[in-house]
């Protein structure tokens, strides 16, 4: 929490109007490589609305991710919310707009009551419970001594992964962000956890902007727009998923193998990463 930024803070605070993010020309390359992780990267995601991104594993997903959290920055272009330079912006102002639920949820070692309320410090008893309630770990919180007061470990090491990451939607109910990223990861996910994190894009963030990272498809299937990601984060292909299934091209092939469908032997997959649709 101490730590010092590697990204420089800007002066502003973020005017927020609708939540809308813009990726307009973004290229990035992590230091000390020579190869871009994200070549010329054009997305512009409206306030509001409920996009996926889906691809083959390494294709920068989790880095676009990084990249809109001002954790990293572009090496060229600029990212927007709602035509605001991120870099531009108080780190504070951004990190109130925005909650991420990462592939590995970090937990402060410290009590469950200050990791829940981390975003929003002066959140009563009852919200914190409230939205535990919602995120589906308040009978987990309840079993353990001391309840809210319990220590969640080195990295939250008391509590199993799943329940990490139902914490930390917790701490996303809390915060109430403009804009929620969810990072489902390619580890599996416990059902009770993936079904909440479906309900929560369906139901919970409603009017909020929600960008997912998804290795599920069934979590995705109502999105208001998926973007298929190839090499560098080119978008090869982007639409509502009944249109990408009927186009027939990469996202339907995603699909085919989601549902468990052979793929025929002549599709162009081969040596190609492919994404894990595990369900
Ligand atoms: N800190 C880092 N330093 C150097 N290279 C990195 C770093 N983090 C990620 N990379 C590389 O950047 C590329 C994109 O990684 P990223 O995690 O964004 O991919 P992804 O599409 O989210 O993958 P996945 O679906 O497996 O989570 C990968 O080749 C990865 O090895």
């Amino acid at each position: 929490m101490e730590r010092e930024s590697s990204t420089e803070e800007g002066e502003n605070d973020l005017e927020y109007i609708k939540g809308e993010v813009e990726f307009r020309n973004i290229s990035f390359s992590y230091p000390g490589s020579s190869s871009q992780v994200i070549h010329n990267m054009n997305i512009t995601i409206e306030g509001g609305s409920k996009v996926a991104f889906v691809g083959p594993s390494g294709v920068g997903k989790s880095t676009a991710f990084k990249l809109l959290m001002g954790m990293l920055e572009p090496t060229e272009g600029t990212i927007l919310i709602d035509g605001q330079d991120i870099k531009t912006l108080k780190t504070d102002s951004l990190h109130e707009v925005i909650g991420m639920m990462p592939q590995n949820s970090y937990l402060f070692n410290t009590t469950v009551m200050e990791n829940i309320t981390f975003a929003r410090q002066n959140a009563t008893y009852e919200e914190c419970y409230d939205a535990c309630c919602r995120a589906g770990i308040e009978k987990t919180i309840k079993g353990r001594a001391g309840q809210y007061g319990a220590t969640t470990g080195e990295n939250g090491a008391n509590f199993s992964g799943g329940e990490r990451q139902r914490l930390v939607l917790a701490r996303i109910f809390i915060q109430k962000p403009k804009i929620v990223l969810i990072d489902e990861g390619t580890s599996a996910l416990d059902a009770e956890t993936e079904a909440l994190i479906k309900h929560s894009i369906d139901q919970e963030f409603a009017g909020r902007t929600v960008i997912i990272v998804a290795h599920r498809l069934s979590s995705i299937r109502r999105v208001d727009k998926i973007f298929v990601l190839g090499t560098c984060g080119k978008i090869v292909e982007e639409g509502n998923h009944d249109e990408l299934v009927a186009k027939g091209c990469e996202y339907a092939k995603y699909w085919k193998m989601h549902l468990g469908e052979e793929l025929p032997v002549d599709e162009p997959s081969v040596g190609e990463p492919l994404i894990d649709v595990s369900s």
